[in-house]
């Protein structure tokens, strides 16, 4: 697959406004100049980050970590300090050689990179059909007839705009103004106005934070619908792991300007490394909640000599067997499950399961090295011993 996005080493660094910064942001890049480096502070710091095509990439961490900054610099908005950004192979940034783009080159590379937003940014004077087709307001095509460029005509323009209502299913509000709308509907506008200009890859700016949870996977299951239809890349800046969780493919994790961790969706919810990461997961699963609140119940007092608590996480890349029953035919333990939690991430089964192993020492022996055999992560929650959890 190719990088669509490749951004090298990218560092923004903004004047020193102490009232500005929202986060701790003290640190300046390894790479920045001395004048930066006195005068500067970093919300983004060497930072890179390749986004392949087809991709659905999430990228999260808290408020002012970076993120929209870091994002911004796909498109230009944000121009970096230093760095360098290929899209779609062309460098349209590099602080070691400049790259000169005219205002006309500027903007066409810029209608190729759909945006949205988390409050929508939609004109509220002009109706549903309007706020899109102001999109289109520069949009050139080679005339069939003649082969010169030229601007689309309002029957072409309308044209347009109603195909992108019916991708979001908004031709009946076509008329409305955006008072009229609810959150989930305001975003579809945008989403239309966004993919006016066909742009190979789609930016949502925290574009679900502002909707309920509803609305938010209403809105999330309309991109992936529409990266599938479209083949279009997404990146997806957000706060929340469970956005990134359910469309994501891959994820990059951000704390005060650095990415400090990125990988598949499926590595990273396996194996994180960075504690924040490990934050992030623990948010999406109520397990540890679980976990903390056995001493408060009797499950583990009530194990029986030959009883064990397990807690088994699902997480390995490729788990189609039904281990737990496959453990009872097999060394013939009984289970009894008390908390379960699995779901699909990327189609592969993801999770935790917390439930008592029944059986002779042999037996029990035998269901855990299957276990391990399956490289699944388990541990052994109880008996309890005089120190504590076993
Ligand atoms: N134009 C600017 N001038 C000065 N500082 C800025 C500017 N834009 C952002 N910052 C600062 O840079 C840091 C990173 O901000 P950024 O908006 O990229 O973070 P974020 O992770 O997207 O957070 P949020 O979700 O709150 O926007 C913050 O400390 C912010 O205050």
């Amino acid at each position: 697959m190719t990088n669509i996005i490749e951004l090298n080493n990218i560092s923004v660094v903004f004047p020193r406004k102490a009232e500005k910064i929202k986060g701790n942001v003290q640190h300046t890049p390894t790479n920045a100049s001395d004048d930066q480096k006195t005068t500067g502070l970093a919300a983004v710091s060497s930072a890179t980050l390749h986004v392949e095509k087809g991709d659905i990439f999430g990228v999260i961490g808290y408020s002012g970590a970076g993120k929209s900054t870091l994002v911004r610099t796909i498109n230009l908005l944000q121009k970096p300090t230093t760095g360098q950004i290929v899209i779609n192979g062309t460098p349209v940034f590099d602080s070691e050689n400049p790259v000169k783009l005219s205002g006309v080159q500027l903007r066409n590379f810029r209608q190729k990179i759909g945006m949205i937003f988390q409050h929508f940014n939609l004109l509220s004077e002009k109706t549903v059909f309007n706020n899109v087709v102001f999109a289109l307001q520069h949009t050139q095509q080679k005339d069939e007839k003649t082969g010169k460029i030229r601007y689309l005509t309002s029957a072409e323009k309308k044209e347009k705009v109603e195909h992108l209502l019916e991708l979001v299913e908004l031709t009946e509000l076509a008329q409305k103004y955006p008072a009229q709308l609810s959150g989930g509907q305001k975003q579809r506008v945008a989403i239309a106005r966004a993919l006016a200009n066909d742009p190979e890859i789609l930016i949502s700016d925290e574009g679900t934070s502002a909707l309920d949870p509803k609305t938010t996977n209403q809105i999330l299951d309309l991109l992936k619908d529409l990266h599938d239809r479209l083949g279009l890349t997404i990146v997806l800046i957000t706060h929340e792991m469970q956005v990134v969780k359910e469309i994501a493919n891959k994820v990059a994790v951000m704390q005060n300007g650095e990415i400090i961790e990125k990988n598949s969706l499926i590595d990273i919810f396996a194996d994180p490394k960075a504690p924040l990461t490990k934050q992030f997961i623990e948010t999406t699963s109520s397990v540890n909640r679980f976990i903390a609140g056995l001493s408060k119940t009797k499950i583990l007092q009530n194990l029986a000599s030959d009883e064990e608590l397990i807690h088994l996480d699902y997480a390995t890349s490729a788990l189609e067997d039904p281990v737990i029953s496959d453990i009872t035919k097999k060394f013939d333990v009984t289970t009894n499950i008390f908390y379960g939690n699995v779901e699909l991430l990327q189609q592969q089964p993801f999770g935790s399961l917390v439930f008592t192993l029944k059986g002779s020492t042999e037996q029990r022996l035998a269901a855990k090295r299957y276990f391990e055999e399956k490289q699944l992560k388990f541990n052994v929650l109880g008996p309890i011993n005089e120190g504590g959890l076993k």
